[in-house]
């Protein structure tokens, strides 16, 4: 075992958004175009540190998640040494050493049940949520379970997004972590003087859109080698409107290379999460800006096909979560069912659906003018069709009909039943003044009756880094030193085509 030593403490901080569907909700799932979109002002935010003192700890809190044991947040102590153990079975038949960062792989059975032992007698639950957490730290700084002492802090926060709620807050919790922990060891290794030019490009960070680097046109070009990736105006909007969300000024977009490393480990923690997910979520978030997708076959095992929408226009929305608990598997049944029973009906539903998201497509791609003109009719018209298809519910029909009163067209997002509603406020410009002060007293009411709205841009910023809380991380280079040391600076021999092409490997992997 070897004792390197951390000069002084490394810290991370990352942030990443929750996501909505705007268009083409259960129609995508028969091979049906849909649109989503990042909600960049509703993040997950996780701040990591790195430190010599401890004693050979991970110490993890996630902070919204009360404890199924009634007594505070979810958090674990777990010896980092264990967390390399459970980490085994995955190491041993890839041969992998501590530079498997590098190629996000997901976590097999018996790992996923090694993690679960390691949180002992906490609740199903806390374990639940904290797995993939243990399990990203113990794949993207595999260097720390050979060390003695240190620690390793994470906490985890929620601005604004609602876990559960069907805006896709699982997806950027794993994104952020995923995030903040790969910066950590990128950090780490240039502490160590480890680091490699491959090692730089997925250090080096872009600015974001909101500071003015990209212009419309460069708009949603989150292509693989692009730089910023989103609908980078919209990023600007958010940061001045005084909503809640992160505003830090030294912020800055992981870099191509990194984003798709993120991407590739947070869908990792997703299948622990949910299983087989379709990687949507975790792509928009990382991404940012809008994405269309569509199933390659009408059957729901079809794979998913992502494209960024490089014309995406800011837009302002009102989220009302009705807090009405909702299965997402029980609606897509009921869907089933009636397709079942009505197959030409509920197809010619499903083609009407795809023809609005294909027209709100084509209107962003046209101009502010005719989306803003557009916008409030295909959103009424989607809300009527997934109401036929039987998808809707009392509370939120309630959102729906108090809204029309302050004039904002409403429907519902995601699997439906309950969970959220969005509302149109305004396209670009449009979402300030008379537009700002309808959705202003529609909140009002909205709130009144119980449920709880937020008013946001979207299609902003994907997953962003941050700068870290406190001083410290500036601090002079220490020399490397140890056996961690020298299996940093192996590794650092590792050349930028291995890092890219891991990527591509993770990315091919999640959008299978
Ligand atoms: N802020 C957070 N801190 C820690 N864990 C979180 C946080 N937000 C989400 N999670 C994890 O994600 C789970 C919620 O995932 P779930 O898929 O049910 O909801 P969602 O992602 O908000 O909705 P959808 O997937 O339908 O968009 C939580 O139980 C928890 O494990
Ligand atoms: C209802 C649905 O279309 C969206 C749920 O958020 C289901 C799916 O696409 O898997």
């Amino acid at each position: 075992m070897a004792k390197a030593p951390y000069p002084t403490p490394l810290r991370s901080r990352a942030s990443a958004p929750g996501k909505l569907i705007l268009f083409g909700e259960h129609a995508v799932v028969y091979g049906h175009t849909a649109v989503a979109v990042a909600l960049s002002s509703m993040r997950v935010t996780v701040e990591a540190e790195l430190c010599d003192d401890g004693d050979g700890t991970l110490e993890a809190t996630l902070h919204d998640l009360p404890s199924a044991c009634g007594r505070g947040p979810v958090r674990a102590d777990v010896p980092l040494s264990a967390l390399a153990a459970a980490m085994l079975p995955t190491r041993a038949s890839e041969e992998r050493s501590d530079d498997g960062w590098r190629t996000p792989l997901a976590a097999g059975a018996r790992v996923i049940e090694a993690l679960h032992r390691e949180l002992g007698g906490a609740p199903e639950a806390d374990k639940a949520a904290l797995v993939p957490l243990l399990f990203l730290a113990a794949s993207l700084l595999p260097q720390l379970g050979a060390r003695v002492g240190g620690r390793l802090r994470v906490g985890v926060r929620s601005a604004g997004l609602p876990v559960g709620a069907g805006l896709g807050s699982s997806a950027a919790f794993s994104v952020a972590v995923a995030a903040a922990l790969l910066r950590l060891q990128l950090l780490l290794r240039e502490r160590l003087g480890s680091t490699a030019a491959s090692d730089l490009a997925l250090l080096e960070g872009g600015p974001r859109a909101a500071d003015g680097a990209a212009t419309s046109a460069e708009a949603g070009g989150a292509k693989a080698g692009g730089g910023r990736s989103g609908a980078g105006g919209s990023g600007g909007r958010v940061a001045g409107t005084g909503e809640e969300g992160c505003r830090e000024a030294e912020t800055s977009t992981p870099s191509s290379a990194a984003r798709e490393l993120i991407n590739g480990w947070a869908y990792c923690a997703e299948c622990i999460l949910h299983g087989t997910p379709s990687g949507l979520d975790n792509a928009v978030s990382c991404e940012g800006g809008g994405m269309r997708l569509q199933r390659a076959g009408r059957e729901s095992g079809a794979a998913l096909r992502f494209e960024p929408i490089a014309s995406l226009r800011p837009m302002t929305v009102l989220v009302t979560n009705t807090n009405v608990p909702r299965s997402t598997r029980r609606l897509v049944a009921k869907v089933r069912a009636l397709r079942d029973a009505q197959p030409a009906l509920t197809e010619a539903l499903f083609g009407a659906v795809a023809s609005v998201a294909e027209a709100f497509l084509a209107a962003t791609a046209s101009s502010e003018a005719r989306l803003s003109a557009e916008l409030p009719e295909l959103v009424r018209i989607n809300h009527g069709l997934l109401v036929s298809l039987g998808v809707s519910g009392a509370a939120l029909e309630d959102v729906v009909a108090t809204a029309a009163e302050h004039g904002l067209a409403t429907k519902l997002t995601g699997a439906g039943g309950g969970g959220c509603a969005i509302s149109v406020v305004g396209v670009g410009g449009a979402a300030r003044g008379e537009a700002s002060k309808s959705a202003d007293a529609a909140r009002r009411r909205l709130e009144a009756k119980g449920y709880n709205c937020h008013l946001t841009s979207v299609g902003g910023d994907g997953v962003l880094y941050h700068a870290p809380q406190a001083a410290g991380e500036t601090a002079a280079r220490a020399a490397p030193s140890g056996g961690l040391a020298r299996a940093a600076a192996a590794a650092a021999a590792v050349v930028v085509a291995a890092a890219l092409a891991a990527a591509a490997a993770a990315r091919s992997h999640a959008t299978a």
